[in-house]
């Protein structure tokens, strides 16, 4: 305590920029992505033209093991009762973190960068550099660098909403002015190890075309991409994004990685 007599002089401090208060956090000693298979043993599956894609066995099971137990050790925070006006209910267990090393290592240390960019044809989805380009809604550069780690428990569930597109800016000489365009998802679980529901259902528009309406066709059936350990699955996002949600889990725990892939601006 200061002692009375004298008044207390503080010293002349700058207020910390952001750049100080991002050097203050620590960032998680993620463990190296192994063991991967080849990569021409991987290969992107379109599972809804223009909207969903799949990895199968993007990560091995070994890898989501060795994930999952150091996951674990992140101090994971529950979600908060209810969700800011217009947000979904959201109910999990959550870590985030702004890590541009870590999104560039899951982009370019995996076979995601070759298979987005057309570099491994055989594992592609047989494309021109036009129609990739229309797909991945320009051009791809990278992962965002906000890592989400979702862990969902027994009972907890994403209720249905839309993702966001965001402006981003990936660090480096130079930066990247980038936006993003797909939402990436890689399940570190699934029912082989324990986990039963949480599967990702998306919610097709019904068709409002003046012929489909007078068709008066059923509304189309959602989508439900059921857990596979180590599948990565990327949905487009922001103003064409679809309808969806994580069902709820009813057994188990479900781990899920979540980054989105950026264009630049
Ligand atoms: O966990 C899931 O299956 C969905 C996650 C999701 O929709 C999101 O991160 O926006
Ligand atoms: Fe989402």
């Amino acid at each position: 305590m200061p002692p009375k007599n004298k008044k207390k002089v503080t010293p002349a401090k700058a207020p910390a920029s952001k750049a100080d208060v991002k050097a203050n956090v620590v960032l998680p000693n993620w463990p190296s992505f192994s063991p991967l298979l080849p990569e021409l043993e991987l290969s992107l599956h379109e599972i809804l033209p223009g909207q969903i894609v799949t990895i199968p066995n993007f990560w091995t099971s070994k890898l989501c093991k060795n994930y999952v137990s150091f996951l674990s050790s992140l101090p994971l925070i529950t979600t908060p009762g209810k969700p800011k006006k217009g947000d979904a209910v959201r109910v999990n267990d959550r870590f985030q973190i702004d890590d541009p090393a870590f999104a560039e290592r899951l982009w370019s240390d995996t076979s995601l960068k070759n298979l987005i960019l057309g570099v491994n044809e055989d594992g592609g989805l047989d494309m021109d550099e036009k129609a990739r380009r229309a797909l991945w809604g320009g051009e791809v550069v990278g992962l965002n660098p906000n890592i989400r780690i979702y862990r969902y428990k027994k009972g907890q569930f994403f209720d249905q909403h839309y993702d966001d597109s965001n402006n981003i800016t990936i660090p480096g000489q130079p930066s990247i002015p980038a936006r993003t365009t797909w939402t990436l998802l890689l399940y570190l679980t699934s029912p082989a190890t324990g986990c039963i529901g949480g599967e990702t259902v998306f919610y097709p528009e019904p068709d409002m075309s003046k012929k489909a309406k007078g068709k008066n066709l059923p509304p189309p059936e959602p989508l439900a991409i059921s857990l596979e350990t180590g599948l990565a699955l990327l949905h487009r996002h922001g103003a064409d994004c679809m309808l969806h949600e994580g069902r709820e889990v009813l057994e188990g725990e479900k781990w899920v990685i979540r980054s989105d892939l950026c264009v630049r601006k």
